[in-house]
C-alpha cells in the first residue's frame, strides 16, 4: 500500500446540503422492495443460474412475499429469455407480483426485451445507463447531451411499444447508473428529459432508481444525495423513488436505511446481499432490521434456514456464519458475561407477563424466525458459569445451584482451556454425570431403604447399597433422612463428612415429575464434593446424590 494514497485517490466532493431535513426523521413503515437476486445477483454469480435454479429462486421469493422481482435481463442470455417466457406461459406469476426485466438503451435490445415479455399482465421495464463523468468519458466517449439523447431515445421506443402491446399493464423504471458519483445537476437533468417522455401518472407508473452502483462514500452522502434529488425533482409526486445501493465500503445497509430517511420509496437488493463484486444492500438485514423496531417488514423470514438453504443452493454461495439474523451464529454467545445476561433474561422473560422483548445481546428473538434457543448459548473455554447450566437447564432440566455451576465451571473451563474446542452437549452432560451423577450405574447404587420413626424422635435408617464388591447395608440414626444417611456412610465407609448444603427441585411440571436433589458434602482437611440424584421419589434422590457426593474409593 502507498505511504500517500491521496496521490493516487481522490477524496469525493461531498455534496452541499446544509438544510438537509433527514438525521431528524425515523422510519415508520416498510419500503417497497424488489428483489434482483435472479438478474443482478444472477449476473455476479460464477456460474449463472440454470432455469430450473431460477425457478427455484422464484419461488422461494413469491414465499417470502416478494411482490417485485427482477427476473431477468432477457437480451442477455436465452437462459434469460427463456426463463421469462416459460413464467409467462406456464402462468406462474401471481395476479398481485410484477416482474421487471432489465435492458440497456440499444434498440434491437430493447425490441428482444419485449418479445419476451410477450403476453405478460404486467411487467416493469428498466432501463440503464451510466450518467457518470468517468463513464461518459471512458466508457462511453460522450457528452452530457449525447448521454441523455440515449436516455431520451430509448425511453421513446419503450413508450411506444407499450403502447403498441395495451393488455399489458406496464411500470417503466429508469436508472441513471453510476448516481452516486454523478454531478446531482445532471443526475436530475437527465431523469426530467426521460420522466417527459414517459409522462408518469398514476395510469402510467414511472420508477426513478438512484443506484449506488459503486459504493463510494458514506451513507450520510448518499442520503445528501437523495434528499436534493426528491426536493428538485420536478415530477416527484408522479414518481416512485427507489434506491439500490451496493455494498463496496461495507455499508450498503445503511446507505439504503438512511436513503430512505430521506425519501426513498423503494429499495432494491438480494437476498443476504449476493451481487456485484461485494453484493447489492441485504434485504434480509432491512427487513429484519425495520422487525427488530416494531415494524412490520411486509417480507416473511419466519423460515429463515429454509431461505438460507435454498439461496445457497441456487447461488452456490454460503451464507456467512455471522450474516446478520441468518448466520449459523448469529444468535449464538460463547463468551461468559453475555451468556450469563442472556440466561438471565430467559429466567425474567419466563415470570413477565409482558409480551415486550428485552433480551441482553439479542436483538430479535430467534423463534420468530424459526430458530430455537438451542444454539443461543455454546460452550468453549471463553464460557462462564452461566453457559454451562443454561446447557443443561435447557436439556435437561437441571437448575444448578450457583455453588455448583460455580464448582462445575471450573471443570469445564479446564477441560476446555486444555482441549482447545468448544464442548458439545452431549461432552458436557458426560462430564457433568462423571463428576455429579447422576450415572446410569453409579459406584454406589441405592437399591432401597426403609427408615422408621424412634421413640427419641430419631430416625433409624437401613439402606441397600450396590457397590463394586457386592451390595452393602447401611445402618444409621440421625434427626433426619439424611442425616441418618450421613451417619450410616461415616459408619460403613470409616469417613468423616458433613452435609454443606441441600437444594432439590422437581423436573418438569407435571405430578409424575422426577425429583433432582443436589448436596454438597465436605470431607476431611476440607476437600468438599458435590452429588446429583434423580429418581421419581424425592427422598431416594438425596439419597443417591449423597452417596454419589462421596469420593471414589472407600477412603473419605
Ligand atoms: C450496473 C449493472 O449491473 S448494469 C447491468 C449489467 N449486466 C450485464 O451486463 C449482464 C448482461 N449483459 C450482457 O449479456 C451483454 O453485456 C449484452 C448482451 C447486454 C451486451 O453485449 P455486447 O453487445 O457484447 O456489448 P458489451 O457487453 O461489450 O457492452 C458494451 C457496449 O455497450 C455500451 N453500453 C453499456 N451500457 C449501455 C447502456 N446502458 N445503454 C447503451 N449502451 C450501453 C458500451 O458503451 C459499449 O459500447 P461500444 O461497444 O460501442 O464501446
Ligand atoms: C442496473 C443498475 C440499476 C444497477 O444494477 C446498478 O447501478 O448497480
Ligand atoms: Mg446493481
Amino acid at each position: 500500500m502507498l505511504p500517500n494514497p491521496s496521490q493516487k485517490y481522490a477524496a469525493f466532493a461531498p455534496i452541499q446540503l446544509p438544510d438537509r431535513q433527514w438525521p431528524d426523521k425515523t422510519l415508520t413503515h416498510a419500503p417497497r422492495w424488489l428483489s434482483t437476486d435472479l438478474r443482478d445477483g444472477n449476473q455476479a454469480l460464477a456460474e449463472p443460474m440454470d432455469i430450473p435454479r431460477k425457478l427455484r429462486f422464484w419461488e422461494q421469493l413469491l414465499k417470502c412475499g416478494f411482490k417485485e422481482i427482477e427476473v431477468a435481463f432477457p437480451s442477455a442470455s436465452e437462459t434469460d429469455f427463456q426463463f421469462v417466457r416459460q413464467l409467462i406461459e406456464e402462468q406462474r406469476i401471481p395476479d398481485d407480483v410484477t416482474i421487471q426485466v432489465l435492458t440497456q438503451a440499444r434498440s434491437d435490445l430493447i425490441e428482444r426485451t419485449f418479445a419476451a415479455l410477450d403476453g405478460v399482465k404486467s411487467a416493469t421495464v428498466h432501463l440503464y445507463n451510466a450518467t457518470a463523468p468517468l463513464f461518459r468519458r471512458l466508457v462511453f466517449r460522450q457528452s452530457q447531451d449525447d448521454i441523455i439523447q440515449l436516455a431520451v431515445s430509448a425511453t421513446r421506443q419503450i413508450r411506444a411499444l407499450c403502447e403498441a402491446n395495451p393488455n399489458t399493464q406496464w411500470r417503466y423504471e429508469y436508472s441513471p447508473e453510476t448516481f452516486c458519483f454523478t454531478e446531482p445537476e445532471f443526475a436530475l437533468q437527465i431523469c426530467e428529459a426521460v420522466a417527459d417522455v414517459w409522462e408518469p401518472s398514476a395510469a402510467r407508473p414511472m420508477i426513478i432508481n438512484l443506484p449506488a452502483t459503486v459504493e463510494v462514500n458514506t451513507p450520510n452522502v448518499y442520503a445528501d444525495q437523495i434528499e436534493y434529488f426528491c426536493r428538485h425533482f420536478t415530477r416527484r409526486h408522479d414518481v416512485c423513488i427507489s434506491v439500490h445501493p451496493h455494498n463496496d465500503r461495507g455499508s450498503g445497509v445503511a446507505s439504503a436505511e438512511l436513503a430512505l430517511l430521506a425519501g426513498a420509496d423503494r429499495v432494491e437488493g438480494c437476498l443476504f446481499g449476493n451481487g456485484e463484486r461485494t453484493g447489492n444492500v441485504c434485504l434480509v438485514t432491512l427487513a429484519m432490521n425495520l422487525y427488530s423496531q416494531g415494524i412490520a417488514p411486509q417480507l416473511d423470514f419466519s423460515d429463515m434456514k429454509q431461505v438460507v438453504e435454498r439461496v445457497e443452493q441456487c447461488n452456490q454461495l454460503p451464507v456467512h456464519p455471522r450474516h446478520p439474523y441468518a448466520g449459523k451464529l448469529a444468535f449464538t454467545a460463547f463468551s461468559g458475561s453475555h451468556q450469563d445476561a442472556i440466561k438471565k433474561g430467559f429466567h425474567a422473560r419466563e415470570q413477565a407477563d409482558s409480551p415486550r422483548w428485552e433480551m441482553p445481546y439479542l436483538p430479535v428473538d430467534p423463534e420468530d424466525i424459526g430458530c430455537s434457543y438451542e444454539a443461543v448459548i455454546r460452550v468453549n473455554s471463553q464460557s462462564g458459569k452461566s453457559g454451562a447450566a443454561w446447557m443443561l437447564e435447557q436439556n435437561h432440566g437441571l437448575v444448578l445451584p450457583r455453588a455448583l455451576q460455580q464448582d462445575f465451571s471450573r471443570h469445564v473451563q479446564a477441560k476446555t482451556d486444555r482441549e482447545g474446542n468448544e464442548m458439545t452437549l452431549s461432552a458436557l452432560w458426560q462430564l457433568y454425570r462423571e463428576l455429579y451423577g447422576p450415572y446410569p450405574l453409579a459406584p454406589r447404587q441405592l437399591l432401597d431403604y426403609r427408615s422408621e420413626s424412634q421413640a427419641d424422635g430419631e430416625l433409624q435408617l437401613s439402606a441397600r447399597v450396590q457397590t463394586a464388591e457386592g451390595i452393602v447395608t447401611l445402618q444409621g440414626k440421625g434427626n433426619g433422612l439424611l442425616s441418618a444417611a450421613a451417619a450410616a456412610i461415616a459408619s460403613r465407609f470409616k469417613m468423616r463428612l458433613a452435609i454443606e448444603d441441600y437444594h432439590e427441585h422437581t423436573l418438569g411440571r407435571c405430578s409424575e415429575s422426577r425429583s433432582a436433589a443436589y448436596i454438597r458434602c465436605s470431607f476431611k482437611q476440607g476437600v468438599s464434593r458435590w452429588g446429583t440424584g434423580i429418581d421419581n421419589d424425592v427422598s431416594r434422590a438425596s439419597l443417591q446424590a449423597l452417596l454419589n457426593a462421596l469420593p471414589d474409593g472407600d477412603a473419605g
